[in-house]
This record gives structure tokens, C-alpha cells and sequence, in this order.
């Protein structure tokens, strides 16, 4: 079984003033339920640890509990003050025998269960990291940093065709995941901290192989206001159509 660790403990200041991003409504439910349920949507996780923003941890036990969240393993931590750290929390909680770990974003509330088990499958098959990704949408521009407000010059232009936008959940073997946040830890007491904004990016930065799965555009992450526009519409097409 692989057990999955919900890095939730973030304030979300992107999408605006209000309630820590992962207790914010979508549908009638914090976003938090929704992503938990994603995940206990999978044959293939039998844990859940959520790494709740450190003052609310009672409150997100409450919310789980009253959402009837239960068939599952789901243990609450107090995450941290980047999402590093709350990952590095969540792992914490997990046991040793534990063999994969997926880590998933409280603000990607609607990642289909395929995703979630094309993961998991990918790492059981020999992957050490494993990551969701979509092909860009976009024409992406490399500039010049310059002053706030500005013009910034242009730099070049990427092939779009090698960029992918990763998502989550990202899968590990445990081992590897424990040993790259180890790591990241003791660079940190030593004044460094590799800049990374997601776990993959810790394998690699240690030198690791990550491989991508193909990711859904409904495993968006809700950053900005208009995500959360998105996702409900997402919701209610999916409650109109299947009872979801
Ligand atoms: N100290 C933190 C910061 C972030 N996260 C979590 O990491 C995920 C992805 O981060 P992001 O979307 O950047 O969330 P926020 O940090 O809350 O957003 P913002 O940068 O807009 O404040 C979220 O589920 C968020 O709750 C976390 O657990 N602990
Ligand atoms: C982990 C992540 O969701 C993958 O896309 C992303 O890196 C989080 O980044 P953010 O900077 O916290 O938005």
C-alpha cells in the first residue's frame, strides 16, 4: 500500500484574503476534503497524512471528521512555514515499512483517481520519482529581470515541445523521498537551502532520475481567483453528469 502525505498548512495569499487556501469552499466543502477524497479514491493508498496549517490542526480533524472521511487511514499533522517543510513534517508521520509515498497539494482538489494510480503504478514498476505532467498551453518567453513595472526584455523563446507543467500527486520511493528532505535540511543548518518548489525537484537536484506520467488538466492547481471559479464549474459539470 502507499501511503500519501497532503502538504496543506498554506496560506494562500494568491487567491486573496480569507481562510487558509485548503479550508476555502469548493462545492460546499473545504478544498482539503476534496483532495483527501481524490486520493482515498484510490485502491492503491491506505494512508493519508495532511500537514494542516499550524494553528488549525483540531479545526481540519473536525472538518475531516464531519465530511465523513473514514475507510482510510488519515492522520493530521502541523505543517510548516514553506511547503518544503510541511512535506518534510507529513513524511515524518508515515512508517519506515511504508514503500511508496505520494505527495499531493490540498489546492489540486480535483485530480481524477487515474492520475493517482498512474503513479503509484509507475513507481511500483522501478521509478524513484515520478511526476504528473500536460504539455503546455502557452508560448513561454525567457526575459531579463528588471525593475517592477518596467518592460522586460526577452531572453529566448524554449521549444515548448520539451517543457511539460508538472502537477500532483508526485510519487517516491520512500527511501528517496526521506533522504532528499534530509538532505535539503542539513543544507538549510548550513545556511543553503537547494530552490526548489517541488519534491521532484529535490530528486534532481540531488541527482536523481525523475520520470513525468501523463498528468489531466482537471488536476489543476487553485492558485488565483479565477482557479476557483474553474473548479467549481469542474464540480458541477461532474455532479450533473455522474452524481459525483
Ligand atoms: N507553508 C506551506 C506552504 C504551502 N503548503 C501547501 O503547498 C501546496 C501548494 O502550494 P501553493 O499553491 O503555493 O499554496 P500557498 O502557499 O498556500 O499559496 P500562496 O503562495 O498563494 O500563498 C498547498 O496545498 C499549500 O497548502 C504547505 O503545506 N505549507
Ligand atoms: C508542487 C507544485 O504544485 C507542482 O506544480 C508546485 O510546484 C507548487 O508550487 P507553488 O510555487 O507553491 O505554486
Amino acid at each position: 500500500m502507499a501511503a500519501a502525505v497532503v502538504p496543506a498548512a498554506g496560506r494562500g495569499e494568491r487567491l486573496g484574503p480569507g481562510a487558509p487556501k485548503a479550508l476555502r469552499e469548493l462545492g460546499g466543502a473545504p478544498l482539503l476534503v476534496h483532495a483527501v477524497r481524490a486520493l482515498a479514491r484510490s485502491r492503491a493508498v491506505g494512508l493519508v497524512v495532511v500537514a494542516a496549517p499550524p494553528q488549525g490542526v483540531a479545526e481540519v480533524l473536525g472538518l475531516l471528521d464531519s465530511h465523513g472521511l473514514d475507510g482510510k487511514d488519515i492522520r493530521v499533522v502541523a505543517g510548516g512555514a514553506t511547503r518544503q517543510e510541511s512535506v518534510r513534517l507529513g513524511l515524518a508521520a508515515i512508517p519506515d515499512a511504508t514503500e511508496i509515498v505520494l505527495v499531493h497539494d490540498a489546492a489540486r482538489p480535483l485530480v481524477p483517481v487515474e492520475v493517482v494510480d498512474a503513479v503509484v503504478a509507475a513507481v511500483r514498476a522501478g521509478a524513484e520519482a515520478v511526476v504528473p505532467a500536460v504539455p503546455l498551453a502557452d508560448t513561454v518567453k525567457r526575459v531579463r529581470p528588471v525593475p517592477a513595472g518596467e518592460p522586460e526584455p526577452v531572453l529566448d523563446t524554449p521549444d515548448r515541445a520539451s517543457l511539460r507543467a508538472v502537477q500532483t500527486p508526485q510519487g517516491f520511493r520512500r527511501q528517496v523521498l526521506v533522504e532528499v528532505h534530509a538532505k535539503a535540511l542539513a543544507e538549510e543548518a548550513e545556511g543553503g537551502s537547494p530552490v526548489v518548489t517541488d519534491d521532484a525537484g529535490l530528486v534532481e537536484h540531488y541527482g536523481g532520475q525523475v520520470v513525468v506520467v501523463p498528468g489531466h488538466e482537471e488536476a489543476f492547481k487553485v492558485t488565483r481567483p479565477l482557479d476557483l471559479v474553474l473548479a467549481e464549474a469542474v464540480l458541477a459539470r461532474r455532479r450533473a453528469s455522474d452524481g459525483f
